[in-house]
């Protein structure tokens, strides 16, 4: 084999994986606070910015490295809801609310309604992408009954003492979404903040990989209508019309 052609295969084996992550929730959940501990570790209290702001980082999941490429959303007030361009842009979702505030939970439940009168929940199971940013795969119909690749967050939880939201009331909503459910606090976690964006990427995976295989299933069912009526009658044998 050539050296170009072993090049080439070098470089498809060591193909990086790649995420969209729109973080989403009410103004002050701690949205941006998430973000940044995800992406540099750190923690940066006031983060002063008035429109969403997209970042491209590298982590290691399973000990293969992915890249992340983040969403952080910005809502003007409580009644901003997001725009459908974001949930085609996502391939995953991470809704925050925060547990020492019920009107940030309110907003999730809210936020949700939104997307299920629209017609966008559950989402599309493939990642999909903005067009400015590399080609979007063909739409894929999948079945509504499929959980969509979402987390559902509680944000502050160091706060306890001035909790409003339960822990079960989490569980409870995320089981209702057919999402998983966390507990984090961004000012003092680090590991379990890394952990929330790990978890969303392996069910952004897990969705694909599920999608890809419903879609074999189904060329590969259609190969077999066609190879039995193959071996059935030939076409001389069946009637003309
Ligand atoms: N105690 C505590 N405060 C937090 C935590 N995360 C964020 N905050 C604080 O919550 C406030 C809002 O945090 P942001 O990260 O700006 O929240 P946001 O959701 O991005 O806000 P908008 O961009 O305005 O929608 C800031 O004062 C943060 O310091 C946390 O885990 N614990």
């Amino acid at each position: 084999m050539s050296s170009s052609g072993m090049r080439g295969i070098r470089r498809k084996k060591s193909a990086v994986a790649e995420v969209k992550i729109a973080v989403i929730g009410a103004p002050s959940v701690g949205k941006s606070a998430l973000v940044v501990r995800f992406l540099t570790k750190r923690y940066i209290g006031e983060y002063d910015h008035q429109s969403e702001q997209r970042y491209r980082s590298e982590a290691v999941v399973d000990g293969e490295p992915v890249l992340f490429e983040v969403l952080d959303t910005c809502n003007k007030n409580d009644d901003d809801l997001p725009g459908a361009e974001i949930l085609s842009w996502a391939d995953g979702l991470l809704l925050v609310y925060s547990i020492t505030d019920r009107q940030s939970f309110d907003w999730v439940k809210r936020c949700r309604l939104h997307f299920t009168e629209q017609g966008t929940w559950p989402l599309r199971l493939s990642g999909s992408s903005s067009p400015s940013l590399s080609p979007s795969p063909p739409p894929l119909d999948v079945s509504p009954s499929t959980s969509p690749p979402t987390l559902l967050l509680g944000n502050k939880a160091d706060m306890v003492h001035l909790r409003q939201v339960s822990s079960e009331e989490g569980e409870i909503l995320a089981k209702d979404m057919e999402c998983q459910f966390c507990e984090v606090a961004a000012s003092d976690q680090v590991l379990q903040v890394a952990s929330a964006f790990h978890d969303l990427y392996r069910e952004v995976q897990s969705c694909r990989k599920r999608c890809k295989t419903s879609l074999l299933d189904r060329v590969l069912g259609a190969n077999k209508t066609s190879r039995s009526y193959v071996r059935g009658k030939s076409d001389s044998a069946l009637p003309k019309d």
